[in-house]
């Protein structure tokens, strides 16, 4: 089957459902996405391969990069940088596979100024009290850090109601028909 686009921005707040979505769509069809390889200043673990895992690279070359304007989002966590490539993202589609690209709202902004010209998504769900409920359900998170998700879920709303901002809007609220509704938007009729 193919699929509407070679690079898919999937977006949404956190705890909407991607990863449950992509999970599912990952294991039907195994041979059809990837993900792009992120690149991060922390030191390989064991058995970590480099460009697999991971691109390991200095903090030096990574901030150079970032300030060239060579990375579609980054952050830094307990003092090591994460993000994700331009390149990464063009490496999937070279390879032969479709890529997914599981970012936020300001990721999705900056997806907007490079060449890319994928296909938004945005997986949203019925409610944010449904939204509250999956998060403290999923038991990942601290209060406040549930709390820090939520806020920052009505900016992440907000932005996925303005007009043009995404192509097609997927409500999770019955699993089973928001992954329909995720097939219809990535392959073609
Ligand atoms: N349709 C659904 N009905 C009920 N529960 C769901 C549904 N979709 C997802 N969930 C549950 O909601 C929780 C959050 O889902 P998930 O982890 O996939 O969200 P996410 O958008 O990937 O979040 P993050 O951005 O934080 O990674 C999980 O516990 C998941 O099992």
């Amino acid at each position: 089957m193919q699929t509407v686009a070679k690079i898919f921005v999937i977006s949404g707040p956190s705890g909407s459902g991607k990863s449950t979505l992509l999970k599912r769509l990952f294991a039907e069809y195994p041979d059809t996405f990837g993900f792009s390889v992120s690149h991060t200043t922390r030191k390989p673990r064991p058995g970590e391969e480099n460009g697999k895992d991971y691109h390991f690279v200095l903090k030096e070359h990574m901030e150079e990069q970032v300030a060239a304007g060579k990375f579609i989002e980054s952050a830094t966590f307990s003092g090591n940088m994460y993000g994700t490539s331009i390149k990464a993202v063009e490496d999937v589609v070279e390879s032969g596979k479709v890529c997914m690209l599981d970012i936020d709202m300001q990721g999705v902004k900056s997806v907007k100024n490079t060449q890319l010209n994928p296909r938004y998504i945005f997986v949203r769900p019925p409610t944010l009290e449904v939204l509250e409920q999956r998060l403290r359900g999923r038991g990942t998170e601290t209060e406040e850090a549930v709390t820090a998700r939520l806020e920052a879920s009505q900016r992440e709303l907000e932005y996925g109601d303005t007009p043009g901002a995404y192509d097609r809007i997927v409500i999770n609220d019955d699993l089973e028909s928001a992954y329909k509704s995720l097939k219809s938007a990535i392959f073609e009729a």
